[in-house]
């Protein structure tokens, strides 16, 4: 049926993408900054904890490296995610190596905890993301094998962070959730016709436009397409039955498209209908079970005329685009045709076989 496509959110993508970046940057800065620290709190205990600290600063790197990649581009939260582990991993080995390491090293464990929050997008990362988390300086303790009191001051320091991260990545995705639906909502809102649930004129003209600049695309035929005598169907039976019939046209056109069509209300009772990478035969084919449709399917009329029966018909006009066509062209050679068959006489079908010659195609 419609079409009803998102808006494209580059804007907002780019910025996360230059977040992403900075943010994966400074870490491998920061990582290599603590080299020089170390050797001034801990004279010489930096040529021990260099290798982790490098390797931790090239996972970080590399992150930021591969955002640059077209296909990583759309899995910061993951590549994110996998970063922050390996950091924490090469900061937990970094611990077993100093003295009094595991001590000093809380601070750090938890700054790498509330890194991972950024990357919690879903509930999936989030609890992979708090495994790692417990992961990593659980390994590292095993390993350094300290006193038992550091170990159970360490699992009382690990469990309540892991459990606040929970609770927070929770909050941010609730967040994020109604965010993205709300953006949902309000584009669904913007793009589509209050009436007929199909695509208003503004949204329909614009992908008109994009699939017409897509010059991959071989031909498209485009229906204008107008309820014949709708101002008497008012007239006689009242505005709320001219809004059924705008309705129910709406949903007997739509049925009879593919899913790639894209239906569009242009106008008070005019609909477009945009059929890509179709011949000028297959749209007459369509252009006519449309028509059909309509003057088939008899409209049982609602209150104050209830029982009556109405009979709506369509006049159709055809165009197919050129290589040099913008919407505005296209619109306007289908809407000529869509006046040459409301002068035929309507409930018809028009078309051009080229750009000078129209002809009558269907009439009953
Ligand atoms: N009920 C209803 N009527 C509408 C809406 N939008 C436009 N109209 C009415 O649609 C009618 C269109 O009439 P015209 O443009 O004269 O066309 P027509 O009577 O269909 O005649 P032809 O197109 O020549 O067959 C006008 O009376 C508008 O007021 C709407 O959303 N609801």
């Amino acid at each position: 049926m419609s079409e009803q496509r998102q808006p494209s959110n580059d804007g907002m993508h780019r910025r996360t993408l230059v977040l992403f970046r900075v943010i994966e940057f400074a870490a491998a800065a920061y990582m290599l900054a603590f080299v020089f620290w170390d050797n001034w709190l801990l004279p010489g205990a930096w040529q021990q904890t260099l290798s982790w600290r490098v390797a931790g600063a090239f996972g970080f790197v590399l992150a930021g490296a591969l955002s640059f990649i077209p296909s990583f581009t759309n899995r910061q939260a993951e590549l994110g995610a996998l970063s922050i582990w390996w950091g924490l991993f090469a900061m937990c080995q970094v611990f077993v190596l100093l003295p009094n390491g595991f001590i000093m090293g809380l601070p750090g464990v938890y700054m790498f905890g509330f890194a991972i929050l950024v990357y919690s997008t879903s509930r999936r990362l989030l609890w992979a993301n708090i495994l790692g988390f417990l992961l990593w300086p659980t390994l590292a303790l095993f390993q350094a094998n300290p006193e038992p009191e550091v170990w159970i001051q360490y699992a009382v320091f690990l469990l309540c962070g892991a459990s606040m991260l929970l609770i927070l990545g929770d909050l941010l995705i609730r967040r994020l959730r109604k965010d993205s639906h709300y953006q949902a909502k309000l584009s669904h809102l913007a793009f589509t016709d209050g009436l007929t649930g199909v695509l208003n004129r503004r949204r329909f003209f614009q992908l008109l436009n994009q699939q017409l600049q897509n010059r991959s695309n071989p031909s498209m035929a485009l229906l204008a397409i107008d309820i014949d005598h709708f101002k008497s169907i008012n007239d006689r039976h009242g505005h709320l039955t001219g809004d059924v019939a705008i309705q129910t046209s709406a949903t007997i056109i739509a049925a009879q498209l593919r899913p790639s069509d894209v239906i569009g209300r242009t106008g008070g009772e005019e609909f477009a209908v945009m059929l890509p990478q179709c011949s000028l035969d297959n749209a007459k084919a369509v252009a006519e079970r449309i028509r059909q449709a309509i003057a088939n399917t008899p409209l049982v009329l609602p209150k104050p005329s209830e029982g009556e029966v109405l009979h709506l018909t369509l006049s159709i006009g055809i165009a197919i685009s050129h290589a040099d066509d913008n919407s505005e062209s296209l619109m306007h050679r289908a809407d000529q045709q869509l006046y040459a068959a409301k002068h035929s006489g309507r409930n018809c079908v028009r078309y051009a076989e080229s750009a000078h010659t129209e002809t009558l195609f269907s009439e009953t």
